[in-house]
């Protein structure tokens, strides 16, 4: 896969808010990406699936687990890009039917590798990662199209997962000067 030049330009124009808006983690930001203004789009989902896709690593037996519920569409463009299955990890188990918590094949004894729309503090991705190595998966590794956390550092450190990102903050803003 080559590389897609435009891709911070036009994620950028179609998806960047201005405003006040609450955080998932309760803090307030004047901007907000809003996944769903690209994930909608099938063209620009698949290219933000594909660059994905150069960023996974060269492994045989991974499951790509996708977050709910900015991750469900990109981990379902990734899954068919790549031939890889999918997970879909909600926050919460069911409390009927099948009760899970990771929708899909049995992650005991797997690696995961997470798949997730943005991510700012990382308390999302946290909460997965933990649920899911509860549940015996492998789990070191999340892909992000957007990582709007501070620069130069790794929110998700403390739990040893590494970040990947298509498209960072500053991509996003260098796009704009
Ligand atoms: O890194 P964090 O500080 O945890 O913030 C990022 C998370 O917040 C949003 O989730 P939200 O629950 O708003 O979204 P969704 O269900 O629409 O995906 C976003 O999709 C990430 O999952
Ligand atoms: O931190 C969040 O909740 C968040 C930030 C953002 O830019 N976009 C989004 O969907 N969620």
């Amino acid at each position: 896969m080559t590389a897609d030049p435009d891709l911070a330009r036009d994620v950028d124009s179609r998806c960047r808010l201005t405003g006040e808006f609450t955080l998932r983690s309760g803090q307030v930001s004047h901007e907000y990406f809003d996944k769903y203004l690209f994930e909608t789009d099938p063209t620009l989902l698949a290219r933000v699936a594909a660059q994905m896709a150069t960023l996974l690593p060269d492994e045989a037996g991974q499951l790509l687990g996708g977050l709910e519920m900015g991750g469900i569409p990109l981990v379902t463009a990734l899954s068919a890009h790549t031939g890889l299955p999918a997970l879909f990890v909600r926050k919460q188990a069911k409390d009927y039917g099948t009760n899970k918590l990771a929708e899909g094949p049995d992650v005991a004894g797997r690696t995961v590798v997470l798949i997730e729309d943005v991510i700012t503090t990382g308390g999302a991705v946290r909460d997965a990662t933990r649920a899911l190595r509860d549940a015996g998966a492998n789990v070191e590794l999340v892909i992000c199209a957007i990582d709007r956390s501070p620069a130069g550092g790794n929110p998700l450190a403390d739990v040893g997962l590494e970040i990947r990102s298509v498209l960072t903050k500053a991509d996003l803003d260098g796009v704009r000067s």
